[in-house]
């Protein structure tokens, strides 16, 4: 662990992996000791302001396109157990919100995102590195229920973005993170053994910093 004493898991992998699932079922097992999920997402960079620029020709999966300065700040402060003013990010307009959320310090934090394995300085920050490995087909069938019910996406928006950045930035910057994972978690939260494996080892973390 780093020289504080909560326990910062990195959560990494494709969209629609199941990486929010499993940040869900860890801060849920965790909720006792206080527990919290920080997402990747809540950190866009707003499109530029250029009317010849459009939403659907943005490239939402380059790390350019998250403020990782900020994300990288924030963690650091609540690692020395301050608060800090989290973005909030809006996928229907594609744009952070006017309101920030306020998140205290909590012993288990949860960062979770398609690049959070990309980033060295963020990798450094990170007490237990976790890839979630799924085929490409189940990612982009989950990917494209869930953006037309929650996203406000259509069909052909939802394949011609998938062809366009998202299959291309994953092969690039996504699948090759992997490498920097401690442990790889095929199907996501349905594989128990390997989030009880997880949470044993953030027990045992937890234990050595607070001796509970
Ligand atoms: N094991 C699973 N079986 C079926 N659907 C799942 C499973 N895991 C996640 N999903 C669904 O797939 C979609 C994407 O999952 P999510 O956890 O949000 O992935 P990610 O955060 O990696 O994009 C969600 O609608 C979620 O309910
Ligand atoms: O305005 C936006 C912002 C992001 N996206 C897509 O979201 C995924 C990352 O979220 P997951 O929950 O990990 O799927 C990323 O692939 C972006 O393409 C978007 O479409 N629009």
């Amino acid at each position: 662990m780093g020289n504080t004493s909560c326990v910062v898991i990195g959560l990494a992998g494709g969209s629609g992996s199941g990486k929010t699932s499993v940040a869900s079922a860890l801060a849920r097992d965790f909720k006792d000791k206080g527990a919290i999920v920080i997402e990747q997402d809540w950190y866009y960079r707003n499109i530029p302001e250029d009317s010849r620029i459009k939403a659907s020709d943005w490239n939402f999966d380059h790390p350019d396109s998250v403020e990782f300065s900020l994300l990288i700040d924030q963690l650091k402060t609540l690692r020395k157990g301050e608060p800090v003013e989290a973005p909030q990010y809006d996928y229907k307009t594609h744009s952070r919100m006017k309101e920030t959320r306020r998140i205290y310090p909590q012993p288990v934090i949860i960062l979770e995102g398609i690049l959070i394995l990309d980033n060295p300085e963020l990798r450094s920050l990170l007490d237990i590195k976790i890839y979630v490995d799924t085929d490409a087909d189940v990612r982009f069938i989950r990917r494209l229920q869930r953006d037309i019910h929650e996203r406000g996406r259509s069909v052909e928006n939802v394949i011609t973005q998938y062809y366009k950045t998202v299959r291309p930035m994953h092969e690039t910057f996504v699948e090759q993170s992997k490498k920097y994972a401690d442990i790889i978690i095929p199907q996501g939260a349905e594989n128990y053994v390997a989030i009880d494996v997880l949470k044993t080892k953030i027990k045992w973390l937890l234990r050595e910093a607070h001796g509970r």
